[in-house]
């Protein structure tokens, strides 16, 4: 489980470019529950993802996740358990290194000598068994430098290597908003596929209303760093991307988007 108690975020605190973005911000996420969050521009659902994952810092309050208090842990620590997935493909792998190196150095996640210690013919083969589950036909580019991929293939990888070795975790930060149509379908159905599969806690950003309805069990609609709807996977369905819409123009008229 995770959860945000009473968080204060204000940017540029006492200076012309104040910013108050939470104010007693309390959000809870059960164990399991695949989330979608939607909002304007400006809502504040990069933010919310920055504090989860510990890019930003709060002013106030505490973040929890399956009962330990991580509020004041480093980024890097918190990427220990956090898996992390972003817009842009190049983010999430290093494009310089091999599928081969990149996965061998997710697999040790955490560890020293990360690279060494993953390629063995062992490993290797078991590298090309989740590759091959992606049906892109990577397991047959282990020895390809990732930055020669298309921007699907590396974020269906980037998706692999986040939740290789167990998560408590899983935040996807528009990760299919850099996709053509038919790409961010498939890295949307592998994601759904990987996060029913490991049962995994997930938030995932997104601008596409119908993903946001389709997949996840629960929406929440952000503006103005508040929750202004929060579905269930029933509600979700019978509110329908319409009124969805209806009420995202309406806030985003309100605040002139
Ligand atoms: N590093 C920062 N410094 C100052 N203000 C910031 C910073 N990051 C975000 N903000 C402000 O906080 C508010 C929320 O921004 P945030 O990026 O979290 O919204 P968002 O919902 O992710 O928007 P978008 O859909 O455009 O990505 C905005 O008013 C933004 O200008």
């Amino acid at each position: 489980m995770l959860t945000l108690n009473n968080i204060h975020k204000t940017y540029n605190k006492g200076t012309i470019n104040e910013t108050v973005l939470f104010t007693d911000f309390n959000l809870t996420i059960a164990e399991g529950q695949f989330i979608s969050v939607v909002g304007s521009n400006g809502s504040g659902k990069s933010s919310l993802l920055n504090i989860i994952c510990g890019s930003i810092g709060i002013d106030s309050g505490s973040i929890l996740l399956r009962d330990k208090d991580i509020t004041h842990l480093k980024e890097h620590k918190r990427a220990e358990f956090i898996g992390r997935v972003f817009q842009d493909p190049s983010k999430g792998t290093c494009p310089n290194m091999t599928i081969l190196e990149n996965m061998s150095l997710a697999d040790n996640k955490g560890k020293s000598f990360g690279l060494t210690r993953g390629v063995n013919k062992k490993r290797i083969d078991y590298y090309r068994t989740l590759l091959e589950q992606l049906k892109l036909g990577l397991e047959d580019k282990l020895n390809v430098e990732v930055g020669a991929l298309s921007g699907g293939q590396r974020q269906a990888l980037a998706l692999l290597t986040s939740t290789m070795t167990p998560i408590d975790l899983l935040i996807l930060d528009e990760h299919t908003a850099a996709l053509d149509p038919k790409t961010s379908e498939n890295i949307m159905e592998l994601t759904d596929q990987i996060v029913k599969s490991k049962g995994i806690t997930t938030l995932m950003v997104t601008h596409n209303l119908k993903f946001a309805v389709e997949y996840g069990n629960r929406i929440l609609m952000m503006h103005d760093g508040n929750i202004v709807i929060d579905a269930t996977d029933a509600e979700k369905k019978e509110i329908g991307i319409n009124n969805l819409l209806s009420v995202f123009n309406e806030i985003s008229i309100e605040c002139g988007n």
